[in-house]
């Protein structure tokens, strides 16, 4: 059917027609306020456990590039923080603008950044499938990390030199042996709150831990996000993968936490 995009007919603006939770609750992403987030002593540090982490392709799912890892057992996850369980590493995948303008999905005090890093964990304690999870209030945690134009990134160029194989939507490629812990800035301090997908379905799923320091990358290389397209190979519109973020929503009844 009609499918959901980034363009002025298919938007944000638009989700809630098809996805009437668009209007939640508890909506993502937000515009975060440091000076009004309540910094929380019961909160304690997140723990990353990647070491055994196995990645297995990098795709064009035709809304952003996402590399998928083996989530058959406990061998990645996330712990500790607002979580009262590990969540199990699913996936990652980015947000960003077009040339020269914001692309992240977060704010902070009103600011964007240039792109957003979203790694994806599951409650498999609860939860027997991530759709399950996907659907269910404490069934997904995802991990945001913001990133800033400065210097090339060192390790970003892994990525960048895949995305040639996964140009159009619906090609995938093998991906094997990336840590995403090479993606992570030096302090993991964070902040926190409960909120949703930032794509449809909208589910209202997600403990949210944003990071507070973003990591650095160069212009060319998130340039070379917009090399991707959102159509397929076969189609004829050939459209430009940019400006695939969702702006910020309403907090509502929610506050946002801080880590120490
Ligand atoms: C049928 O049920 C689902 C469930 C989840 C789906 C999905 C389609 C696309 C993305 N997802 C996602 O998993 C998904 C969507 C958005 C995000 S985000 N941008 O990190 O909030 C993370 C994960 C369909
Ligand atoms: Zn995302």
């Amino acid at each position: 059917g009609h499918h959901w995009g980034y363009g002025k007919e298919d938007g944000p603006s638009a989700w809630h027609r098809q996805y009437p939770v668009a209007k939640g609750n508890r909506q993502s992403p937000i515009d975060i306020i440091p000076n009004e987030a309540r910094r929380d002593s019961t909160l304690g540090p997140i723990f990353l456990k990647y070491d055994q982490c196995r990645s297995l392709n990098i795709a064009n799912n035709g809304h952003s590039v996402v590399v998928e890892f083996d989530d058959s057992d406990d061998r990645s996850v996330v712990l500790g923080g607002p979580l009262d369980n590990p969540y199990r590493l699913k996936q990652f995948h980015f947000h960003w603008g077009g040339k020269g303008c914001e692309g992240s999905e977060h704010t902070v005090a009103g600011v964007g950044y240039a792109s957003e890093l979203h790694v994806v964990h599951w409650n498999a304690v609860k939860y027997k499938t991530y759709n399950d999870a996907a659907a269910a209030p404490d069934g997904l945690a995802v991990l945001g990390i913001f990133l800033e134009l400065g210097d090339d990134h060192r390790w970003l160029h892994m990525i960048t030199d895949a995305l040639y194989m996964v140009k159009f939507k619906g090609s995938a490629t093998d991906f094997k042996g990336f840590n995403p812990k090479c993606l992570l800035p030096s302090s993991l301090h964070y902040w926190t709150y409960l909120g949703s997908l930032t794509t449809p379905p909208l589910h209202e799923s997600v403990t949210w831990i944003v990071l507070k320091e973003p990591i650095v990358v160069s212009e060319k290389q998130l340039g070379m996000f917009r090399m991707l397209q959102f159509n397929g190979e076969e189609e004829d519109q050939r459209m430009r993968m940019e400006n695939n973020f969702r702006p910020p929503q309403n907090l509502k009844e929610r506050i946002v936490r801080s880590s120490n």
